[in-house]
């Protein structure tokens, strides 16, 4: 199983290379590896095991934050409304894209972290509010997604570890709480 042990921290070159795309269909190893991912997230999650291996607690995952240069990531962020229900969104995405997004930007507004940064940045992420992205599943079958919110958050920092940028590359470093007045602060 994949434990903090396994992931890069910031420093490392891979956090800051752009990764390769998979082809497909996917080997075993590509297929293998995102269920690992998917399940450290998962554990991740549960308080036990996040304390029994501990875990920091992850809704999104990606290949090069396990030294692996690959357009993969994992994303489980849980229901917002049912503590407990089905996940809003539950799945490994190979090869994912941004095909548009919102002129809208957005930032949670008590900011980003990532667990490959051992430290906590203060400041608002700036990203894009909406976003419509396609990917392939384990399957080799072509998904398009749009999302708003938190979703759009995680997806987009998600990507960014795809693309070697971290999140606080994102931060104004003059002033770290600036957003302007038309960037949407989501709880
Ligand atoms: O390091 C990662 O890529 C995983 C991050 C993704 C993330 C960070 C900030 C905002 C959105 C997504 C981890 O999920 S950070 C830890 C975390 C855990 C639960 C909820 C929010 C953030
Ligand atoms: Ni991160």
């Amino acid at each position: 199983m994949i434990t903090m042990n396994d992931i890069i921290r910031e420093g490392h070159p891979t956090l800051r290379k752009v990764a390769d795309e998979v082809s497909f269909p996917l080997s075993e190893e590509d297929r293998e590896l995102g269920i690992k991912m998917s399940e450290f997230l998962k554990n991740s999650q549960d308080p036990e095991l996040a304390e029994k291996y501990q875990l920091r607690g992850g809704v999104g995952l990606a290949a090069p934050q396990l030294n692996i240069s690959k357009r993969i990531t994992a994303i489980e962020i849980p229901n917002m409304e049912e503590e407990g229900g089905e996940p809003f969104l539950s799945t490994v995405m190979y090869n994912p894209k941004v095909l548009s997004h919102s002129v809208q930007q957005a930032a949670i507004e008590e900011g980003e972290g990532c667990l490959s940064v051992d430290r906590h940045v203060p400041g608002l992420v700036v990203r894009n509010a909406k976003i419509t992205i396609s990917y392939m599943d384990q399957d080799g079958e072509k998904h398009k997604l749009r999302l708003k919110d938190y979703p759009a958050i995680v997806i987009q920092h998600e990507l960014d570890h795809l693309n070697g940028i971290m999140f606080y590359d994102h931060i104004n470093p003059e002033n770290p709480n600036y957003a302007a007045d038309d960037v949407l602060l989501i709880q």
